[in-house]
């Protein structure tokens, strides 16, 4: 697998803020790759960094310095078009504040990156049925984010990522609202797809025993990431 190529490349990346005059350097010459079917944990402090990597990662951001290669492509070569085609084939990204669309159903929020995939509305919901079952949201698929619970939204965003069967899911604390029980039904899920498919995972905890199930774990600090 070593030699295979990485899913997630970066090299030299940099990244900072300026606030109020203030420059805050977030992400330091940060190198990181993360192989096809691994499951890596970021750790660190509140304010530390870990949401700017992933969206960094994710194209939503660009860094000040440095690259950053998704499944092989280079995302500083290409434009807001270009990146979306990338994260719709290679990426699933379950956000922290989720980003649903508070105008669609649970299934049809699920469904929408298969439309736009291409594929035919019948065969987007049944996929989008199928993986809120998976969720264990079987029975609130009509129901729009604002009559969802925080948890149960948390997994409409999880199987919104999912649904794609992406090369890498990146996701921002993805159990942090979620009771032991279903968080261990998230965890278990995410472990299948890594087994069944070879999607690798980044995730962002602050959970200890969430980092301890993936294949390695790195906590950033001071703006570089270490082995934990
Ligand atoms: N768009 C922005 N403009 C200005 N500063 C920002 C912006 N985004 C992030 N920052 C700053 O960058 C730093 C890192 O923020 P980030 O959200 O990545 O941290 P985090 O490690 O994910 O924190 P938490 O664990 O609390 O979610 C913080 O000091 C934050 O204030």
């Amino acid at each position: 697998m070593s030699d295979a190529q990485p899913v997630i490349a970066c090299q030299g990346v940099r990244k900072g803020f300026n606030e109020a005059g203030l420059a805050v350097n977030v992400l330091q010459d940060l190198d990181f790759r993360v192989a096809q079917g691994e499951q890596v944990a970021i750790l660190g402090r509140s304010g530390s960094g870990k949401s700017t990597l992933l969206q960094l990662l994710g194209g939503l951001e660009d860094p000040d310095a440095g690259t950053i290669e998704v499944d092989g492509v280079a995302l500083n070569g290409l434009g807001a078009v270009g990146r979306g085609r990338l994260r719709n084939r290679a990426l699933g990204f379950v956000y922290q504040f989720h980003h649903l669309l508070g105008e669609f159903s649970a299934m049809e929020n699920v469904a929408m990156p298969l439309l736009i995939r291409g594929l035919r509305a019948s065969e987007a919901q049944s996929q989008a049925e199928a993986m809120l079952d998976q969720v264990g949201l079987s029975a609130r698929w009509a129901h729009k984010p604002a009559e969802l619970s925080g948890g149960e939204r948390q997994r409409v965003a999880i199987a919104r990522a999912l649904v794609t069967t992406p090369r890498c899911l990146l996701a921002d604390e993805p159990t942090g609202n979620l009771d032991g029980q279903t968080a261990e039904s998230i965890l278990a899920l995410f472990q299948s797809l890594n087994r069944a498919n070879g999607t690798s995972v980044v995730l962002v905890t602050h959970d200890l025993d969430v980092a301890g199930r993936m294949d390695r774990r790195l906590n950033l600090s001071d703006g570089v990431l270490q082995p934990l």
